[in-house]
């Protein structure tokens, strides 16, 4: 099963970029930048990563930001995480990012972008990687500074496939964002955001119905409101689920206990996913085989799953067919 989990094409949906950094980039990154951190090492950094849930998780992620800095910490961040990303037999990330965290420590918009695309210009030439960009809003600062960060961004609108929302989600609604959203809309720009993880069925619905988005990630909560779960089935509304994150962030206490087989046996359309690789345990492939380990599902299970994060990907449609062949064939007969 490792082998053929390993050689499927695997498209990973939700990925924060800064998620990626280890802490042996982190500390490299550190030293370059004169930048000093609160640990004596790469270990004493791993034994912090231990959850209470998402915001205690949030206080770590943004701190480790701080070694980013200028527009080739950005590549080198990136292009770590495509390299292992492609190891794992990753073929296309959407990879998300967060600018308002970035901005607020006086890291321009352009050092942002130019080191991200250019590691994503990188990884199709050397990695037959394909990549998209997302750029996230804070749904935990105001929606006056989403605005603010999609108008700065506007030279670069054309290299955004999304705009995304994330952070701190219990008590921040998806409602404020609608404006920006509207306005990412109006410029070809569609929408994702993050409901439904430590936020209630409501936020999902909201962020469906005010936001517009076409994609939900994580998703998992949705199962408190049967209503909705029939309408992301009708609609068959992706949701980028993220096992591992999961556990991590204690929204499940232990991954057999997850309501991943229940969401797929609701009939909805799922994707497995990393979400924060550095901090949670593992890339997507680890993901993959966490749910062969925990629900011991089959290869169709996991050939579905792969097929499905390849058909909502942002990437050409040539890149899809090719990418839809390669599942097929590298998985055998059977699966078309
Ligand atoms: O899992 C997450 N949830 C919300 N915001 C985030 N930002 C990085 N990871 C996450
Ligand atoms: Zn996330």
């Amino acid at each position: 099963m490792y082998d053929f989990l390993r050689a499927l094409p695997k498209a990973e949906l939700h990925l924060h970029i800064e998620g990626s950094m280890e802490p042996e980039l982190m500390f490299k990154l550190a030293e370059r930048n004169g930048v000093g951190l609160r640990y004596d090492s790469v270990e004493d950094v791993r034994e912090a990563y231990d959850f209470a849930d998402l915001q205690s998780f949030l206080d770590l992620y943004y701190q480790g930001m701080a070694v980013l800095q200028t527009a080739d910490d950005f590549h080198d961040l990136a292009m770590d995480y495509f390299q292992r990303a492609a190891s794992e037999g990753v073929v296309h990330v959407d990879l998300s990012f967060d600018p308002q965290a970035h901005l607020s420590r006086g890291v321009g918009m352009r050092a942002q972008m130019e080191g991200l695309l250019a590691a994503m210009e990188e990884a199709r030439q050397e990695l037959d990687l394909s990549t998209a960009m997302i750029m996230s809003f804070l749904r935990d600062q105001p929606a006056a500074s989403a605005l603010d960060v999609f108008e700065l961004a506007g030279p670069w609108h054309r290299h955004l496939s999304a705009v995304g929302l994330d952070s701190a989600e219990a008590g921040f609604p998806p409602a404020p964002f609608a404006e920006v959203f509207r306005r990412a809309r109006a410029a070809g720009i569609p929408g994702v955001a993050h409901a439904g993880e430590e936020g209630p069925p409501d936020y999902i619905r909201d962020a469906l119905d005010l936001l517009g988005v076409i994609r939900i990630d994580h998703g998992v909560r949705c199962l408190e409101d049967p209503a909705l779960v029939q309408r992301l089935r009708d609609d068959q509304i992706p949701l980028t689920v993220c096992p591992l994150s999961n556990v991590r962030l204690k929204v499940v206490d232990e991954l057999a206990r997850h309501p991943l087989p229940a969401l797929l046996e609701a009939g909805l359309k799922l994707t497995l996913n990393s979400d924060d690789p550095a901090y949670f345990g593992g890339g997507v492939l680890t993901n993959f085989l966490a749910c062969q380990q925990a629900f011991g599902w089959d290869e169709e299970t996991f050939r579905q799953l792969a097929r499905n994060a390849l058909e909502e990907a942002f990437m050409t449609e040539d890149r899809r067919r090719a990418l839809l062949a390669l599942l097929d064939g590298a998985t055998g007969p059977g699966s078309a």
